[in-house]
């Protein structure tokens, strides 16, 4: 039954260097099948030239393992608090792409400022504020997906699949694992981009929301037509 989710999780923690986004072992991919109630996640600390199917950890949504012989990710706890708490994903990414993970150590927010971040997120992409030394010192990863929760009130996270938590760096999500991979890849580009609109403008203000409607609804939601919708299809 996890064979096929396995293997979306393995693509996608391959995808990960190849789009760029990981450095060394910095990142992780986990999937959900919510039906088992069942989590895959990648071993903690694997080098992706040697991951293998055999390599991933199965959790329960509590932490217990239920198969595999490695430890999980590191940030498993935190995973499996956004899973917990945004019933509607299906996949995380978790990585130090350096341009997010930029906005992510200023502590700044990336804002929409043109349409490339308005096609995936509906609005600024939020930094979570800095954790205190308690949280710190106590279940650190826990209280990781704790905050990401905390900043996300008011927001729907299937509209702003990214979130910059403060000093650390980014987490993506998606119905998938290949779709938060894709919203972690748009989220890289975003963070470059903006760096360099403020630099060219550090006046400019976020773009217009009828704009940001456009594209972003043009995308999601039931009145999506972006592409090739199927019921607009000849045959
Ligand atoms: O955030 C960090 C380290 O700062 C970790 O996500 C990263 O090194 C990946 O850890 P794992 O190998 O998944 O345990």
């Amino acid at each position: 039954m996890l064979e096929s989710l396995k293997k979306q999780v393995l693509e996608a923690n391959l995808a990960l260097p190849k789009y760029g986004l990981v450095t060394f072992t910095w990142g992780n991919v986990s999937g959900i099948n919510k039906e088992a109630g069942l989590v895959v996640i990648k071993p903690s600390g694997v080098p992706y030239e040697e991951l293998t199917i055999e390599d991933l950890v199965v959790l329960d949504l509590e932490g217990n393992i239920v198969e595999g012989d490695l430890k999980p990710s590191s940030d498993t706890p935190t995973h499996l608090v956004l899973y917990r708490n945004f019933p509607d994903i299906g996949g995380i990414v978790h990585t130090h792409s350096p341009w997010a993970t930029g906005w992510a150590q200023a502590g700044k927010p990336i804002h929409s400022l043109g349409t490339t971040q308005a096609d995936y997120f509906y609005g600024t992409v939020p930094c979570t504020r800095r954790m205190t030394e308690a949280e710190i010192q106590g279940e650190y990863e826990l209280e990781t997906g704790n905050v990401i929760v905390e900043t996300f009130e008011g927001i729907d996270p299937m509209q702003i699949p990214s979130v910059l938590v403060h000093s650390h760096a980014p987490f993506n999500w998606g119905k998938d694992p290949n779709e938060a991979v894709h919203n972690a890849v748009v989220l890289e580009e975003v963070a470059k981009m903006n760096f360099h609109t403020y630099q060219i403008n550090p006046e400019i203000q976020t773009m217009d929301q009828a704009l940001l409607d456009k594209h972003y609804l043009r995308k999601h939601g039931g009145n999506a037509y972006y592409g090739q919708m199927q019921s607009e299809r000849i045959k």
